[in-house]
């Protein structure tokens, strides 16, 4: 999770990229005017977005734009000061970046991936034989199966990403929430995650993963963008990656014209002294 510091100047307010007759109408989650403060600061400043089930809805934006606290909010581990989150199942899961995760816990790869079912069976709870096959599944489903019998804490970064995106897979949750999923994996893993994401979501499940991949952004089936804690645009993962680009062009244009000025002033200085 990001701890950089907000640059506070007030973000411009684009119209969004395209227009979803139907958004409010389907089945999924909706965020609208949410606050959450962390460190003193609005990380959410009333951010307002549609997360339809069935669909994989990429988050993108910055470092410090809210994505991992949007995560947060919607997992209920991150309270909001202000505004609503409707159409919330009882089930979620959250996949954290691998940063926050236990790296030294004496875990195996399928323990870790087990610990998933927790929440059904109990901390203490005996693992069925339908358990133990969604374990494996989960495993499989993201090319784990090698890593069941290895420790958590002799793992490469890729290696434990995977096994914690199963963890979140495994439980099958209506609400899937994923922190930079594939950050560290290779493109081989980071696709076999795509894969499994859109399988999860193609049984039904709101998916949601927050990244600054533009290949998974262009496998998603939409796309929200944030900025400063607000949603500056959603919709089609391509118009939205257009809208991002724009926007660090003109963030970009002020200071790239300072620069051409001091060209400018530089290459007078020069000719005059020559
Ligand atoms: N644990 C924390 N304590 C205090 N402030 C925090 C904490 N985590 C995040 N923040 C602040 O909240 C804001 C949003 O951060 P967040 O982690 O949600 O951004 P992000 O879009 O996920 O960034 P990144 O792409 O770097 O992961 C930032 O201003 C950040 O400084």
């Amino acid at each position: 999770m990001s701890t950089a510091s907000l640059d506070r100047r007030p973000p411009a307010r684009t119209p969004r990229p395209t227009a979803e007759p139907h958004a409010d109408a389907g089945t999924g989650v909706r965020a609208e005017g949410l606050v959450v403060h962390r460190g003193g600061e609005r990380a959410l400043d009333g951010a307002t977005c549609w997360l339809p089930a069935g669909a994989v809805t990429a988050l993108v934006g910055g470092n410090g734009s809210g994505k991992s606290t949007l995560l947060e909010a919607l997992a209920g581990l991150a309270p909001a000061a202000a505004g609503t989150i409707a159409g919330l199942p009882a089930a979620r899961a959250l996949v954290v970046q691998r940063t926050d995760a236990g790296d030294r816990l004496p875990l195996t790869g399928r323990q870790a991936v087990a610990m998933g079912l927790w929440g059904e069976r109990g901390m203490l709870g005996r693992l069925g034989a339908a358990g133990r096959r969604r374990v494996e599944e989960a495993l499989a489903q993201v090319g784990a199966e090698h890593l069941a019998d290895r420790q958590l804490s002799a793992m490469s970064g890729g290696q434990r990403q995977r096994v914690l995106v199963a963890q979140g897979l495994v439980q099958r949750a209506p609400l899937l929430l994923l922190d930079e999923p594939g950050s560290a994996a290779d493109d081989a893993s980071r696709d076999r995650i795509d894969d499994a994401l859109a399988a999860a979501a193609a049984e039904g499940a709101v998916v949601v993963v927050a990244t600054h991949d533009r290949r998974s952004l262009a496998r998603a089936d939409r796309a929200v963008l944030l900025d400063h804690g607000l949603v500056v645009a959603e919709g089609a993962p391509e118009a939205v990656a257009a809208a991002q680009a724009a926007r660090a062009a003109a963030a970009l244009a002020p200071a790239a014209a300072e620069a051409q000025r001091g060209g400018a002033v530089e290459a007078r200085t020069t000719s005059s002294g020559a």
